[in-house]
C-alpha cells in the first residue's frame, strides 16, 4: 500500500502529536515531513502531501479540503506563541512586519487591527524593513516578550474580540482519506497528548518560558465545535479585509 504523505508543523506545539505517531503502529503507514506552517500549506495545496497540519487561513486554497480527526493547534484565550510585538501601543502602530512562516497569524493580525483595535496599518513583507512592530509565531517567540515595549497575545485579543477560542492549524486532507486510517491516526494523536509529561522531560528548558504551562494550558488541542465556529468567523473576516 502507498504511504499517506503528511506534512506537520516543525514547532514545539506539534511535538506531542509527533511523539504519539512515533509511539504508534500508524507510523508505518505514513511518510512524514516537518515543515514551517507556510510550507505545510503550500505542500497540501500543490498535492505534494495528502494531509497537512496547516494554517486554517489557507483552508480555502486547498482543493477538496476536509478537516480530519479530533485534534488541532488551538487556544482558549492566550496562547503565548502568537504575538504582535511592537515599540508603540497598538493604537499607534502604522507599519507592521508580517511573519513569512505564518499564514493564519498574519491574517489574524490584520483582522484584529482592523475590526478589534480599529487602526489602519500598512503591512510589510520585507524582513529588513524598519516598522513599528512585527508578527511573530512559534518557538522564535519563546522568552521574547520582555524584549519589546508591547506584546499583544493574539489568542487573548481574539477572545476579547469574539468571546471564542481560536483555531490556528488543523489536520486537513486534500482528498478522501480512508476512515480506518483517520481513526488510527487520531488515536496516535491522543496517545501523544497523554504522554506530554514524558515529552517535557526530554525537551531542553527555554529561558523565560514555561514549556509545561505552554503544552498543558496555553495550547488547547481539542477540535471543539467552538473552535470550528471561530474558524468560520475568522475566514469570514478575512474576506472583508
Ligand atoms: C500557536 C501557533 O500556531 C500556529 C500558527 C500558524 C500560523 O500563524 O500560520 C500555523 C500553525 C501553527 O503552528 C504557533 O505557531 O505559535
Amino acid at each position: 500500500m502507498n504511504k499517506i504523505k503528511i506534512s506537520a508543523v516543525s514547532y514545539t506545539n506539534t511535538k506531542p502529536f509527533i511523539d504519539g505517531i512515533e509511539r504508534s503502529e500508524v507510523k508505518n503507514q505514513i511518510d512524514l515531513s516537518l515543515d514551517i506552517p507556510s510550507d505545510c500549506a503550500q505542500k497540501l495545496i500543490s498535492n505534494q502531501v495528502d494531509i497537512g497540519l496547516i494554517p486554517v487561513a489557507a483552508f480555502p486554497q486547498v482543493p477538496n479540503a476536509n478537516i480530519i480527526g479530533s485534534y488541532c493547534i488551538g487556544s482558549v484565550g492566550a496562547v503565548n506563541s502568537v504575538f504582535i510585538f511592537s515599540d508603540v501601543p497598538v493604537q499607534e502602530i502604522k507599519t507592521l512586519k508580517l511573519d513569512p512562516q505564518s499564514r493564519t497569524s498574519n491574517n489574524l493580525a490584520k483582522v484584529l487591527l482592523k475590526f478589534h483595535f480599529k487602526v489602519e496599518v500598512e503591512f510589510v513583507s520585507d524582513q529588513d524593513a524598519k516598522t513599528d512592530g512585527m508578527v511573530l509565531i512559534g518557538d522564535r517567540t519563546f522568552g521574547r516578550k520582555d524584549d519589546f515595549a508591547y506584546a499583544y497575545d493574539m489568542g487573548e485579543e481574539w477572545m476579547k474580540f469574539t468571546g471564542l477560542p481560536f483555531l490556528y492549524a488543523a489536520w486537513i486532507a486534500n482528498k478522501t482519506i480512508p476512515q480506518e486510517f483517520i481513526a488510527e491516526f487520531d488515536e496516535a494523536l491522543k496517545l501523544g497528548l497523554a504522554h506530554r509529561k514524558e515529552l517535557l522531560q526530554q525537551l531542553p528548558s527555554v529561558p523565560n518560558f514555561d514549556l509545561d504551562d505552554y503544552l498543558f494550558h496555553k495550547l488547547d488541542f481539542e477540535l471543539t465545535l467552538e473552535k470550528r465556529q471561530a474558524m468560520e468567523l475568522f475566514l469570514g473576516y478575512i474576506q472583508q479585509l
